[in-house]
């Protein structure tokens, strides 16, 4: 059982304070669902957490010990999903794999996940959107990461693949814990075992769909 801590995340872009003072813990077996509007500020803390952006004030700890930000990388316990993509574009599917994972086990696991062998002959760079996604995916999910978070898993996804990626992230909440943010939030809703709501530049339980109305999230058409 592993444990990731965030405390007193803030940020701000010039005078606009984006996250105040936001916390949360997240252990082996969790899957976080993260929800705000445009601009609320997800991506932002996705980025403070891995290092990438550097907060105004942030305490993380693993396992009870205190890591800085710029360690996050390098330390190998966090892994970032981001919303662009991140693989090299010259490269086809099938010599890239080998060359993240060495060892021929995990690269059979990445060839005969489903949906592979659709497009492991391609290059990169000539990949769908939602090949693509999918792909990041999967190499994320064969990382020895213990956390992983994940910035729009779903979108420019097809509904089959949907299906595939919440099926894996099911499968990946039995060693990791995860944190998702996504718009398309009856698919993390349903996955997540908690949900978290950015409002107002600090984070809000929610549950349902009702609450994310509630807080004007999304608005639920009347019949
Ligand atoms: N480097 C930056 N400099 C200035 N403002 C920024 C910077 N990065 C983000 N912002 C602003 O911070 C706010 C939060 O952005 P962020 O990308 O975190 O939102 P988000 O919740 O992920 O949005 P979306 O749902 O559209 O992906 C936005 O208003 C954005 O314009």
């Amino acid at each position: 059982m592993n444990k990731l801590e965030v405390n007193g995340l803030s940020k701000s872009f010039g005078s606009r304070q984006i996250l105040k003072e936001v916390s949360l813990s997240l252990e082996t077996g969790d899957m976080f669902g993260l929800f705000g509007r445009n601009g609320s500020g997800k991506s932002t803390l996705l980025k403070c957490m891995m290092g990438t952006l550097r907060a105004d004030a942030l305490e993380i700890k693993f396992n009870g010990r205190e890591i800085s930000a710029s360690e996050v990388i390098s330390a190998k316990r966090i892994g970032f999903l981001p919303q662009d993509p991140f693989l090299p574009k010259e490269m086809k599917v099938r010599n890239l794999i080998p060359f993240i994972f060495p060892n021929g086990e995990d690269q059979d696991k990445i060839f005969y996940s489903p949906g592979v062998a659709a497009f492991d002959g391609k290059i990169i760079g000539t990949l769908s959107a939602g090949e693509l996604k999918y792909l990041e995916l999967i190499i994320l999910a064969n990382l020895s990461h213990p956390f992983l978070l994940l910035d729009e898993p779903f979108s420019m996804v097809e509904p089959k693949i949907i299906e595939l990626v919440k099926d894996l992230l099911l499968s990946l909440r039995k060693t990791k814990g995860l944190l998702i943010t996504d718009h398309y939030y009856s698919d993390v809703l349903e996955v997540a075992n908690r949900s978290l709501l950015l409002k107002n530049s600090t984070l809000l339980e929610v549950e349902s769909d009702d609450d994310l109305a509630a807080h004007e999230y999304l608005k639920i058409r009347k019949e």
